[in-house]
C-alpha cells in the first residue's frame, strides 16, 4: 500500500478542503485509489507553519481557527510561516501548494514550486501564476528532475478539463476553444439577472469561496486571462504570453445591461477564447459577450464553468461543471495525486 506524504503550502479554502477531504476519505482511498495520505507538514503566512513527519491528525487541522499563528496552538507548531522548511524539510513526497495567484509575476507561489521540484518533490497545485507566466520552465524542471507538476485545478477548479482534453482528446485536432472560465464572475452575472447589486454579489462570491484574494482579478478578467494562456499553451501548442490576450472584464456592464439583455432573449457572460488562425498563429481574447439565450453557454449560471473545444474532427465538445469551490478545487489536487500515483506506480 502506497502512502503519499504531502504538506500544504498555503492554508486557505483550498488546502483546509484538502485536509477535510484526507479527514473523511482516507480510508475510501485505500480501497478505492490504491494509496492513502498523510499530511507531514503546513505553512501559512497568515497561520504559520508545522512539521510533523509522523503525520497531522486532519481533522484537527480542519478545525483549527483562522487567527493569526493558529497553528502554533499545535505541539510543535510554530506562529511563523517557515515556507522553505516545510518544503524541503519535511520528508514531503508532494507539495500541494495553494497560495495566492500572483497575476503578474507569479510569485512567491513560482518560487515555492522551484524549492519542491529542485528537491525531487512532486508538485500539484491550483495556482494560475506558476503555470500561466512560467510553465515552460517549471515543466523543463520537473522533468530534469524526474518528478511530477501537476495542476489540473488551475483552470475550471474540479472539472477535469486539462488533462481531458490534452489525453482524451488527442488526435481530435483542437482548433480552439471558448468558455466561461471564471466561477465569480459568471456567479456575479447571474445574481445580477436576479436582482442583486453588483458588489453584493461580489461579497456573497468571496464567502463562497470562490473568489481571489483580490476580486479585481475575476471581475477584470485577468483571472480568466491567466487561464486562457494556460489553455492555449497546453493544448494548441501555443506561446502565448499574459501580454498577447487583449482582457476586458464585467464591471462596468450595468443591471440595466442585463436587464436589456434577457428582456431580448441574450444574456452577458464573460468568456475566455484562444483559436488557431490559418498562419499557425494563436489568437486569443478575454470580454464580456452578449449571447443569445440559444448559445450552449448562456445558460451557465452561477459558479458553473464551462469550454467548448473546437475540434477537426469532432466538431464542438463542450464540458461544464465547477468552476470555483473549496471542495470543488480540493478534489482537483486528489485528481494531481491521482495522476501521480498512476504515473509513478507502473
Ligand atoms: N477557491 C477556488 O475556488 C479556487 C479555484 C481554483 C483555483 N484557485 C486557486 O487556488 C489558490 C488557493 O485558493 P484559496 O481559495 O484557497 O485562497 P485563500 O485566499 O483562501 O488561501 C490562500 C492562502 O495562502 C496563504 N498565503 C498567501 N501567500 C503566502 C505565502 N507567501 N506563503 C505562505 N502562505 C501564503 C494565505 O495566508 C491564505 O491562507 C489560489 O491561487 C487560487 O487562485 C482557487
Ligand atoms: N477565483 C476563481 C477561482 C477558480 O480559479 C474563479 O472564481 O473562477
Amino acid at each position: 500500500m502506497t502512502e503519499y506524504k504531502i504538506a500544504l503550502v498555503g492554508f486557505g479554502g483550498v488546502n483546509r478542503g484538502f485536509a477535510q477531504l484526507v479527514a473523511d476519505r482516507n480510508a475510501e482511498w485505500k480501497e478505492s485509489l490504491g494509496f492513502t495520505i498523510k499530511i507531514v507538514g503546513v505553512t501559512d503566512l497568515f497561520l504559520g507553519s508545522i512539521v510533523a513527519k509522523d503525520g497531522l491528525d486532519a481533522q484537527q487541522l480542519v478545525a483549527l481557527p483562522i487567527e493569526k499563528g493558529a497553528l502554533a496552538q499545535l505541539p510543535g507548531g510554530n506562529a511563523e510561516a517557515f515556507n522553505e522548511t516545510v518544503i524541503k524539510h519535511s520528508g514531503a513526497d508532494i507539495i500541494a501548494e495553494a497560495t495566492f495567484t500572483n497575476p503578474v509575476d507569479g510569485e512567491p507561489a513560482t518560487t515555492f514550486c522551484r524549492w519542491a521540484l529542485e528537491s525531487g518533490i512532486h508538485v500539484v497545485t491550483t495556482n494560475k501564476g506558476p503555470i500561466a507566466l512560467h510553465g515552460a520552465e517549471l515543466k523543463a524542471l520537473a522533468r530534469r528532475n524526474q518528478v511530477a507538476f501537476e495542476y489540473e485545478g488551475a483552470v475550471m477548479s474540479g472539472t477535469p478539463v486539462i488533462r481531458l482534453a490534452k489525453q482524451a482528446l488527442a488526435g481530435a485536432n483542437v482548433q480552439g476553444f471558448e468558455g466561461i472560465l471564471n466561477g465569480t464572475s459568471n456567479y456575479v452575472l447571474t445574481q445580477m439577472k436576479d436582482g442583486l447589486a453588483f458588489n453584493d454579489a461580489v461579497v456573497q462570491a468571496q464567502q463562497l469561496g470562490y473568489a481571489e484574494a483580490d476580486p479585481t482579478a475575476d471581475v477584470e478578467g485577468f483571472d480568466v486571462r491567466l487561464k486562457v494562456v494556460i489553455l492555449a499553451n497546453e493544448l494548441l501548442n501555443a506561446r502565448l504570453n499574459v501580454s498577447d490576450v487583449a482582457c476586458s472584464g464585467i464591471s462596468n456592464i450595468s443591471a440595466e445591461d442585463i436587464a436589456q439583455a434577457s428582456a431580448n432573449g441574450a444574456s452577458w457572460k464573460l468568456i475566455g477564447s484562444a483559436e488557431r488562425e490559418t498562419d499557425g498563429s494563436v489568437r486569443a481574447s478575454v470580454e464580456a459577450r452578449l449571447l443569445p439565450n440559444s448559445h450552449p453557454l448562456a445558460g451557465i449560471a452561477g459558479a458553473t464553468n464551462a469550454v467548448s473545444f473546437n475540434t477537426g474532427l469532432l466538431g464542438a465538445v463542450t464540458v461544464s461543471g465547477p468552476g470555483a469551490g473549496r471542495i470543488e478545487t480540493a478534489f482537483a489536487l486528489l485528481s494531481d495525486i491521482v495522476a501521480i500515483h498512476t504515473a509513478h506506480s507502473k
